[in-house]
């Protein structure tokens, strides 16, 4: 790193970070964590208009109402690779950059993909609650379903979806997709994730989140997924119509579900808590030492990269 450390530039964290990373944050900049102060309001009046970084979480991104409060604003670091959080055209129209974390956390999203998937299958968790309540004795479980030979559905087939992909290469069944545009795959294209529900067993969600795809897995969508299918959802929640969800699953219109991402996170739908047909995890499928190490080590690099004047390793705007 070539810039003076005398002259640390001021960085707002939005968020809990990795030890490590805020540790190498903390040698960079003068970091100021808002998610710790009693008084965000007066927080932000103190210290907003010396903020030249910002660090947070994909889930989090950059509210607008603090954005708004950080004039001197140069660059959004976010540790993920979702930036539906962050308003790119607001970025661009006030000149600050944005970077995100794609790639080094490819891996760990598709395997969570695959490990959901036979989680929902197999009823890998109802089986685990099932010994541990001593419930073994007294009786077996309700048949689960088959993985291998299935037809997977996948909703977007960007990186992630493709990794996810491959990795089902392994399990002997179809491959379909749907996406924005037409891939040179040799996976079935459909025209739209209704008609790739109606065709699949397992309709898998990795699009990217935006206005667009808001609730683009709806009731219609659900029902052609058909009694005998099963949603998995390792993307964004704002993509699945929760409420259509719920009572998909309440009512057996789907057979079941398996969700690391919600609409309102971390706060989950009190309806999903005790639904033996659901699988649910707290939006954890980079939470990996491996991966938020190489999520770490990135957003290092595009701040960097930006105070010492070079390209940024991984920019969005
Ligand atoms: O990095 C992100 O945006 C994720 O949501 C990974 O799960």
């Amino acid at each position: 790193m070539s810039r003076d450390l005398s002259m640390k530039p001021d960085l707002l964290q939005l968020c809990p970070l990795m030890p490590s990373l805020e540790a190498d944050l903390a040698e960079r900049f003068t970091v100021h964590r808002l998610h710790e102060a009693a008084d965000a309001e007066a927080f932000l009046a103190t210290h907003g208009s010396a903020i030249k970084a910002v660090a947070t979480g994909g889930h989090i991104g950059l509210p607008p109402a603090v954005g708004a409060r950080l004039p001197a604003l140069e660059i959004v670091a976010i540790n993920g690779v979702g930036y539906d959080k962050v308003d790119l055209a607001e970025a661009r129209r006030r000149g600050y950059r944005v970077a995100n974390t794609p790639d080094v956390l490819t891996e760990d999203v598709a395997d969570l993909a695959i490990g959901l998937t036979i989680a929902a299958l197999r009823q890998l968790v109802r089986g685990d609650g099932h010994v541990r309540a001593g419930q073994w004795p007294k009786g077996d479980l309700p048949l689960g379903r088959k993985m291998s030979r299935k037809k997977f559905g996948i909703v977007g087939l960007g990186r992630i979806g493709r990794a996810i992909a491959k990795r089902l290469q392994a399990f002997d069944g179809e491959i379909g997709y749907a996406s924005r545009s037409p891939q040179d795959v040799p996976y079935r294209a459909f025209e739209s994730p209704a008609a790739l529900a109606a065709w699949c067993d397992v309709l898998i969600i990795a699009a990217a989140a935006s206005a667009e795809t808001r609730h683009l897995i709806n009731g219609p969508v659900l029902e052609a997924l058909g009694p005998k299918g099963v949603l998995v959802n390792v993307a964004r929640g704002s993509l699945v119509d929760e409420k259509a969800l719920l009572h998909a699953v309440q009512h057996g219109q789907i057979a079941g579900a398996a969700l690391d991402v919600f609409e309102n996170e971390p706060h989950v739908p009190e309806g999903f808590h005790g639904l033996p047909n659901v699988v649910l995890t707290p939006h954890m499928a980079s939470a990996t030492h491996e991966t938020r190490a190489d999520m770490a080590a990135l957003v290092i690099a595009n701040l960097d990269a930006h105070f010492a004047g070079r390209a940024l390793p991984t920019p969005v705007v």
